[in-house]
């Protein structure tokens, strides 16, 4: 068995092999002492799951767990997307939450999220916490006499939450725009909600992959380009205006435009921060991890805003945003909040200020992406999942921290930063980012350059550069 580790958003593994229901009883014998020794636990924890195989069985188990522990249980009605867990953890003034899911895994996986009181992503020193009293736990875990039913309060926090999107979405722009889209939940927790939210203001909205299917239709449940062909011939048969897709848990978006081309996360974040500080007025910072577009920076600089670079993971984001106001906070791999919000991302929400921004332009995004270009410069990106066992991928970064190169594809090396990984700040505007995944055995390189040449020259002297370590590295080991 390997062992328990909270990784950059929770624990996960492979079900039957780590991921049993012993394990899962240990771990939340571990959450519930964590809770206790905090003095926490008499406002109750929630209990959520996704729609993936087991996932309720391990949400009763988990019940079962707490109410030996003597915590009250607060257990969503069915499959609930993570944010609208996070949600219902301040909704109801409740001390956290345990959420089942693997988020965008494959099917093998399954995993729990343990979200704090905040209603955010635990941060490092609250997984340590809890990671602490594991070896306790394990045992405890033995002996625990568990109810043959947990008493549990059933809740549905839908409707409370729709109301608190009244205040973050602009619903009277949306509505007058009454336009098309068809949603794409991926088999997840996120089925019939974007399609009910818009259809509620006039949209016409075509709903794919609605129903549960544990193998996710043979495909991971990640709304990367990759995965979401079905919903880009779906809005180009359809004639839609925009597709917006969810992962397994819903707390990340993917966006397609009218044409069929897929929009990045890092434009998308563009387009709504602009949106946000231009049209609506907001004011506060914007928040980015040390991976996503740099041209946020420039969004914040025309309007004046404080720019924040985070680590990989929303835990950072959601962190920087309980700091102080914070108008977007994002990341490339699909996750976003907004001011007024909680500090988790939410891939409902940005669906829905998607819809809005596409409402508020009258045109299609990538009509608005080419004024944006126009008014912040041009910036072209992308990420390499390299696959690498997890020593070497440590080897790899630690040898590049240790003697980063002084110029990559012909240019100049003027910064280096090891706020997660190595990050290359190039002569210009590019730089380069590599680190180990926190949640995959993959060693990721994040690109951003001016325009398509100059990204292709940086992939070929970026894998150079990884294949080299790599074999610096088993050298070492050799
Ligand atoms: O690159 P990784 O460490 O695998 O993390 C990728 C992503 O994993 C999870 O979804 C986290 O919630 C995100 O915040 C993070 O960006």
């Amino acid at each position: 068995m390997t062992s328990i580790r909270f990784g950059t958003d929770g624990w996960r593994a492979i079900i039957a092999e780590d991921f049993t229901f012993a394990n899962v009883r240990a771990v939340v014998c571990a959450i519930a002492r964590y809770l206790k020794k905090q003095g926490k636990g008499q406002h109750g924890v929630v209990v959520g799951y996704d729609t993936r195989f087991l996932s309720d069985a391990f949400a009763r188990e988990a019940a079962c767990v707490l109410d030996a522990h003597g915590i009250p249980v607060l257990m969503v009605k069915r499959p609930t997307p993570t944010p609208l867990v996070a949600f219902a953890v301040v909704y109801y003034g409740a001390d956290g939450a345990i959420m089942f899911t693997a988020s965008h895994n494959p099917p093998q996986y399954n995993g729990i999220k343990f979200i704090p009181d905040y209603g955010g992503p635990a941060t490092p020193d609250i997984t340590r916490g809890i990671e602490a009293e594991l070896p306790d736990a394990l045992r405890e875990a033995k002996t625990l006499r568990l109810p043959e039913a947990p008493r549990a309060e059933a809740i549905d926090v839908w409707p409370a939450y729709v109301r608190h999107l009244d205040g973050l979405v602009d619903w009277e722009t949306v509505e007058r725009a009454a336009l098309s889209a068809v949603v794409d939940p991926m088999y997840g927790a996120g089925q019939g909600l974007v399609r009910e939210l818009l259809a509620a203001r006039g949209w016409t909205v075509n709903e794919l992959h609605g129903k549960c299917d544990p193998l996710f239709g043979g495909h991971l449940p990640e709304p990367t380009e990759a995965h979401l062909t079905a919903l880009r011939d779906a809005v180009v048969a359809g004639g839609a205006h925009l597709g917006l897709a969810n992962d397994g848990d819903a707390d990340r978006f993917g966006v397609v435009d009218g044409d069929g081309t897929y929009v990045t996360p890092n434009q998308v974040l563009v387009l709504l921060a602009h949106h946000l500080l231009a049209r609506r007025g907001w004011k506060g910072a914007l928040v980015r991890t040390v991976a996503t577009t740099h041209l946020l920076d420039r969004v914040a600089e025309r309007f004046g805003v404080p720019l924040v670079e985070t680590p990989v993971g929303f835990k950072y984001v959601g962190d920087a945003m309980r700091r102080g106001p914070v108008v977007v906070g994002g990341e490339e791999s699909g996750g976003l909040s907004v001011l007024g919000h909680i500090p988790e991302k939410d891939g409902i929400l940005a669906n829905c200020l998607i819809a809005e921004v596409r409402a508020a332009e009258g045109r299609p995004l990538r009509a608005a992406l080419a004024d944006l270009e126009r008014e912040y410069g041009r910036a072209v990106h992308k990420r390499l999942d390299l696959h690498l066992p997890d020593d070497a991928k440590r080897t790899v970064v630690e040898g590049l921290c240790q003697a980063p190169p002084s110029a990559l594809a012909g240019r100049r090396v003027r910064e280096v930063r090891t706020v997660d990984g190595v990050k290359l700040l190039l002569e210009g505007d590019a730089w380069v980012l590599v680190r180990p995944s926190g949640t995959e055995p993959l060693l990721r390189v994040y690109l951003e350059a001016e325009a398509e040449a100059q990204l292709v020259a940086l992939e070929e002297a970026v894998r150079a550069l990884t294949a080299r370590a790599e074999t610096v590295a088993q050298g070492r080991k050799g």
